[in-house]
């Protein structure tokens, strides 16, 4: 169950800012859970929703218009375009800052309209830079329809969350970019989460760190916060004990962090799960075998089993409903509109 206990309907009226002491010795002072400075006048988001009707929801992630719409196809109600999968489908390149924000909205806008029926959460990264970039970003990705997004505290250029040589900002800038954030939300329906990549800077007190910065980002005015990349369970359980709000749970086939079930991750405190990059690579796997076989043999038909049939290629694209509409409007005999 969420430890938001009060949702009330109107926006703040005064900037996040206000709400929160930027003194370093927040920061410091912060080593067990408190109860937060900031006031809870929030809108109540679709995630807010799913997260209280499902206890836990389960995010997998997409990277365009057919995965996302495969995505909601396959029954999740939740979906998350990720940097990562972006990067490397839109430039065929890693997850090392090299993808901007304004592509990242750009895709966001196809692949909201291509899953329509579920809230999709994308991914900022850092931002775009600092925190009057953030309010660009956040404005972009809300007339995109994205659900809420992600806003992490690395150094740009980033890296992927799992990868080695991260570097994270002062936890002071980046929680005046969550309330710069929570500023350019205002009334619309978007869930903002706070990503700390400080468990990577330091073995010893990284993980304790990571956890202060998570509380500071919540006071600042997120609605959930990501610890990235715990390295075992221990770590989780402690994730799930010492942080506040809503916790989201990343889960990379091949990351630092076990996999586990939506139940086992319930049970250690979380509430969202993403699995970022499971269509991605099973994709790529499927996409390096055909193309393999094809280059083998000169012909895909001892493949065909492997591969979606054209009439459910069509389904997914949901062919049918494309004819009906062309009969609709072909068949028409009256004239749409009486001329005055
Ligand atoms: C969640 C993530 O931000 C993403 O872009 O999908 C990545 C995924 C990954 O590292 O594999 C991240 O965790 O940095
Ligand atoms: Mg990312």
């Amino acid at each position: 169950m969420s430890t938001m206990t009060t949702i009330m309907l109107m926006p703040p009226k005064a900037t996040s800012l206000q709400h929160f002491n930027f003194k370093p010795s927040t920061l410091r002072s912060r080593s067990s859970p408190t109860k937060s400075s900031y006031p809870t006048v929030r809108m109540q988001t679709r995630f807010h929703r799913l997260i209280e009707d499902q206890g836990i929801v389960l995010m997998p992630g997409c990277y365009d218009a057919l995965s996302a719409a495969i995505v909601q196809q396959s029954g999740f109600t939740a979906g998350f375009i990720s940097g990562y999968a972006l990067s490397a489908s839109l430039l065929g390149k890693p997850d090392f800052g090299l993808l901007t924000p304004p592509e990242m909205a750009a895709t966001a806008r196809t692949v909201c309209a291509a899953a329509s029926m579920i809230p999709i959460i994308a991914d900022a990264d850092t931002g775009g830079g600092n925190a009057l970039n953030v309010q660009r970003t956040v404005r972009d990705f809300i007339a995109a329809g994205a659900a809420g997004c992600f806003l992490e505290d690395q150094a740009w250029p980033k890296k992927c969350g799992h990868m080695r040589g991260k570097q994270v900002i002062p936890a002071e800038e980046h929680a005046a970019k969550i309330a710069s954030a929570r500023d350019a939300i205002g009334d619309s329906d978007f869930f903002l989460v706070a990503r700390t990549d400080a468990r990577a800077t330091s073995a010893k007190t990284g993980l304790s760190d990571a956890i202060a910065r998570a509380n500071l980002y919540m006071e600042a005015g997120a609605d959930a916060c990501f610890v990235e990349a715990p390295r075992n369970d221990d770590e989780l359980k402690e994730i799930g004990r010492h942080t506040k709000g809503y916790r989201v749970c990343n889960m990379i086939e091949g990351g630092v962090t076990p996999l586990h079930t939506p139940e086992e991750l319930r049970a250690m405190g979380f509430h969202l799960i993403v699995h970022p990059l499971t269509a991605l690579y099973a994709s790529a796997r499927a996409l390096v075998d055909v193309l393999k076989n094809l280059k083998e043999n000169g012909t895909t038909r001892d493949h065909l089993h492997k591969m979606a049939t054209f009439e459910e290629f069509n389904q997914l694209v949901k062919l049918d409903s494309w004819f009906e509409l062309e009969a609709l409007y072909s068949n028409q005999k009256s004239p749409m509109r009486v001329k005055s």
